[in-house]
């Protein structure tokens, strides 16, 4: 059994409980249910965009605890002034340490950057909950859909007027799931079974990502010159998020990133 196959199995209690807990009509209510959703492919496309999608995220699978001392609005608001193009927020509690309060914090904290909800999606109902919650976009992850079920979803992602960001391990999950309601694509450099990231994996996959979709490179990315390399090869957007939440001032880390990538495309390119 992989991990992903143990936060799919987890997610499949979690979301019935939830149904219950909260019907869609509490859903629908919610304040953010019915605000316009801002465009998270405009933001890492747009000419003067780092590209960078920023995440917060207090631990994970691969490493353990990660921060569990930073305060969500006041990160992602120090992200924002730092130049990230739009936030990765996870709300995903068992393994990730994540909430839906998380997401909701951020929200009101950037009512300008479009967010990310970063879990994982099996089900209709967290696409309603992303919607009221205060998303943007949503993640779909190949390896634990089928293409039926990328296809549907996506649609009704883009019914509620939230954009796709479909992750990638390789090439046949990505030929496979391919469908005209996904906005970006991202690679995950991450081996789910190994927990090694590599970005061989973009470099190999990015060539196959259609152009009408924004190309984002996903994990274990943590310099300027890895940025620069993925930059020529075509991706438009890095989801980050160890590399500046290890740090005692996430912000900084990625002011810093920002600025030797800069330097170095303003020297080299
Ligand atoms: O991060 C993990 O350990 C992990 C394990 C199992 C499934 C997903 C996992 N990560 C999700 C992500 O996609 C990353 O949080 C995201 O790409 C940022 O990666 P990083 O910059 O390496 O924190």
């Amino acid at each position: 059994m992989t991990i992903l196959d143990r936060i799919i199995a987890q997610k499949r209690i979690e979301v019935a409980q939830r149904r219950e807990a909260t019907p869609i009509t509490a859903l629908e209510q919610m304040p953010h249910f019915m605000r316009h959703c801002l465009s998270a492919r405009d933001a890492v496309q747009s000419f003067r965009s780092t590209g960078i999608i920023a995440e917060f995220k207090r631990q994970s699978p691969s490493k353990g605890i990660i921060n569990d001392r930073a305060d969500v609005a006041e990160t992602t608001q120090g992200y924002v002034r730092s130049g990230a193009a739009v936030l990765s927020i996870l709300t995903d509690e068992p393994f990730f340490g994540g909430t839906p309060a998380d997401l909701q914090a951020a929200r009101i904290a950037n009512p300008e950057t479009p967010i990310l909800r970063k879990d994982f999606i099996i089900d209709r109902y967290q696409l309603l909950e992303a919607k009221a919650w205060g998303a943007d976009v949503v993640l779909l992850i190949a390896a634990c859909l089928t293409p039926e079920e990328v296809a549907e979803l996506s649609m009704q992602a883009h019914d509620l007027s939230l954009q796709v960001l479909l992750e990638v391990h390789d090439e046949e999950e990505l030929e496979r799931s391919i469908t005209p309601n996904i906005d970006l694509v991202g690679v995950n450099n991450r081996n789910l079974k190994t927990f090694t990231t590599s970005i061989d994996t973009s470099l190999r996959l990015v060539e196959r990502i259609p152009d009408t979709f924004a190309k984002i490179s996903e994990s274990g990315l943590h310099d300027a010159e890895t940025m620069r390399t993925l930059f020529r090869a075509g991706f438009d957007g890095f989801l980050i998020g160890e590399a500046f939440m290890k740090t005692d001032d996430p912000a900084q880390a990625l002011a810093k990133l920002v600025s030797e990538f800069n330097l170095n495309n303003t020297l080299s390119i």
